[in-house]
């Protein structure tokens, strides 16, 4: 039978985990590189536009900060003004985080950003489904938040589908071992940057890049249930990012974390794979 250490590698292994930076020159390289898959991808793509969805979080900041660096040497090394990073704000109603997320996009200087409030598109479709109405309000509100992360999903295809773009995504792999993220929500995206990433290295590339320390170490949240405003990621999964970022990392956590990161991995399965058929 495999050990805890095999397991976790195993599981790293599947998820592309980026191994820990030994020096800071490490970080710097690894950036780049990311930053350079950013511009391969596109010009291969053959389109000239990327769309992201900023929340006001570390992910999204970090993600956008790279993209709009990528797009900055794309425009200078093809001498072509088409090249652009158009950020996109998605508040439901009046987001809590509202200063953070224009903050960060302060911090981005995205070369254009969209206003749209999802607010009306989820309430169309929460008061269409006429089930969602009959069941606890709890259950009711837990289901109405993965709405909002699709409907967010839906505005940014929305923005790429109109300016010709491609849709960044944010997952990385401190999250995506816990799918902790709506199924075709913001699970559903063209590129993703942060992949294999674990927590930590995201908010150091975000450091790197000159983010200020307060949305670097901004608390994580989904934000998503209109019954628990702000619920921080590491509250709701039960899990600490820095213990998820040791067991991916191969070091040794505590049994009962171990259990539930591999419990949760295996019951999340199905979201990071295709739908099956017969
Ligand atoms: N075995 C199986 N095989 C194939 N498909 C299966 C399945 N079990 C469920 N499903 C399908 O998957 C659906 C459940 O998945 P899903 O809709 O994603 O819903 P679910 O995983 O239940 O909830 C999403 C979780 O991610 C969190 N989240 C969401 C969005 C953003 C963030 C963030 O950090 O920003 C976090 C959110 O707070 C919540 O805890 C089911 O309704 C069903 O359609
Ligand atoms: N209010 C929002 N406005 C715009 N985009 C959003 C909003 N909420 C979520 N998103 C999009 O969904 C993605 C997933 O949210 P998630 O909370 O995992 O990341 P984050 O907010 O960037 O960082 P953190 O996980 O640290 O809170 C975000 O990175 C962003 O692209
Ligand atoms: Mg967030």
């Amino acid at each position: 039978m495999a050990n805890s250490l095999e397991i976790q590698q195993t599981i790293a292994q599947a998820l592309n985990v980026c191994p820990p930076f030994k020096t800071e020159q490490e970080m710097i390289t690894e950036l780049k590189r990311r930053i350079q898959f950013l511009k391969d991808t596109l010009k291969q793509s053959g389109l000239k536009v990327y769309v992201l969805g900023i929340s006001g979080g570390v992910d999204s900041l970090t993600a956008g900060m790279m993209t709009q660096r990528a797009i900055n040497e794309l425009r200078e090394e093809m001498g072509d003004s088409a090249y652009r990073f158009i950020a996109v704000r998605l508040p439901y109603k009046q987001q809590a985080d509202e200063a953070e997320a224009m903050q960060s996009i302060e911090v981005i200087a995205p070369d254009g950003c969209e206003i749209i409030n999802i607010a009306p598109s989820v309430e169309g479709m929460v008061s269409s489904v006429h089930a969602l109405q009959t069941v606890a309000e709890a259950k009711r509100d837990f289901v109405i938040g993965n709405i909002k992360a699709r409907e967010r999903m839906v505005a940014q295809y929305a923005v790429a589908g109109t300016y010709d773009g491609l849709v960044i995504g944010t997952d990385h792999a401190a999250e995506a071992v816990m799918g902790f993220y709506t199924k075709f929500g913001d699970g559903a995206f063209d590129i993703g940057p942060l992949i294999g990433l674990v927590k930590n290295q995201v908010r150091a590339f975000a450091h790197y890049l000159g983010a200020p320390d307060y949305l670097v170490n901004k608390v994580p949240t989904a934000d998503l249930e209109d019954l628990k405003p702000g619920l921080p990621d590491e509250v709701a999964h039960g899990v600490s990012y820095d213990d998820i970022d040791a067991f991916l990392h191969g070091k040794s956590v505590s049994s009962d974390i171990f259990k539930k990161i591999v419990d949760t991995y295996h019951k999340s399965m199905h979201k990071r794979k295709l739908p099956i058929g017969p």
